[in-house]
């Protein structure tokens, strides 16, 4: 993906600059008196307060934070610049829609569109992934919606993860009921959270949990209340920056390594079999009748 010196032009018009993850372009960030920041971007808002070195994402991609390729460059972009700017030492993710954390890949970016284009949107994800996967801060996620597919797979990349108590929150991954395949890195990802029997179970059946079974399982760490989400995932953060960061980074990078070695060795390979798994005719096939049924739901 272009995350180098270029230009990118969103749907809105906004054109951002772009050079080595640095945003330089029509970005609008104000700074309060009390160290508080703002990053406002199309579909990330970014709050940061400056003084405790937390910053917030949370994400606006209206209906429902589906990862489109809009949405992935410019969380990219805000990842990196959070990442490259010391003041950050912890990251909590969350969901500006209400009810939904995220839905996951956005399915019209794999469905009716030609190679290169598959190509290109599964590159983001890896380096979304990637990027998420082994940061340096500590990333709390404040699950306040529903979390199916790729949006448990941030959840799950996170370091800690709190959901809110509501029924209608399912998480997990759910690619099976769609008629494709959970990739092998989203594989490893959720066995290394829950164990390879419950992940087995999990990802053959396709199941998405309530909150308590998620709790049950080891998908996430706490469920409370659904107005104490960001409290809890605030004071959980302060526990964890009471560790000294190069500790903690070490020990991160230690138990993360390998599992993001298995991708980065086969990226290409990888893209290659996304592209040519979601081009069959039978996928495509799939994915325009889960697409319809969703839209259908409501009428
Ligand atoms: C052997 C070889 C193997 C090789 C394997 C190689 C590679 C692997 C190949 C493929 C793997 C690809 C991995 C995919 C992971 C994913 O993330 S797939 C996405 C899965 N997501 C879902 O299933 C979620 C679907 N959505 C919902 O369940 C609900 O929408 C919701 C999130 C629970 C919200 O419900 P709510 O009632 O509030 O809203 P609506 O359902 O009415 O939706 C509103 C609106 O949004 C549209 N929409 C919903 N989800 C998506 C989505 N993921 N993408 C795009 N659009 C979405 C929905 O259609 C509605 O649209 P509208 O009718 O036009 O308003």
């Amino acid at each position: 993906m272009a995350l180098v010196a270029g230009r990118k032009t969103f749907a809105a018009g906004k054109t951002l600059l772009l050079r080595a993850g640095v945003w330089l372009g029509a970005e609008a960030a104000a700074r309060g008196g009390n160290g508080a920041r703002r990053f406002v971007s199309q579909r990330v808002l970014v709050e940061s307060d400056v003084t405790a070195g937390i910053a917030t994402i949370k994400f606006k991609n209206p209906p429902v934070n589906s990862l489109s390729l809009e949405f992935l460059t410019e969380f990219i972009i805000c990842l990196e610049k959070l990442e490259n700017d010391k003041t950050y030492r912890g990251l909590i993710l969350t969901s500006d829609c209400p009810g939904i954390f995220s839905a996951g890949l956005d399915l019209r970016e794999m469905c009716g569109k030609n190679l290169a284009h598959y190509a290109e949107y599964w590159r983001a994800i890896q380096e979304t992934w990637l990027k998420l996967y082994l940061s340096n801060m500590v990333l709390v996620a404040a699950i306040n919606g529903a979390s199916p597919a790729g949006g448990c797979l941030m959840a799950l990349s996170s370091d800690y993860r709190v959901l809110a108590d509501n029924p209608r929150y399912r998480i997990g991954l759910n690619e099976t009921l769609l008629g494709i395949v959970a990739p092998f890195w989203f594989k490893d990802v959720l066995v290394n959270t829950i164990g390879h029997r419950a992940a087995e179970h999990a990802l053959q059946l396709g199941l998405l949990f309530q909150p308590t079974e998620a709790l049950q399982v080891g998908m996430v760490d706490q469920v409370v209340p659904e107005d104490q989400v960001q409290s809890t995932a605030l004071s959980v953060m302060t526990e964890w920056l009471a560790i000294p960061d190069h500790a903690r980074q070490l020990t991160k990078s230690m138990m993360r390594k390998a599992t993001a070695d298995n991708l980065i060795k086969q990226r290409e390979a990888d893209i290659q079999n996304f592209v040519s798994f979601v081009s069959r005719d039978s996928i495509q096939k799939s994915l325009q009748v889960y697409l319809e049924k969703l839209k259908q739901k409501k009428h």
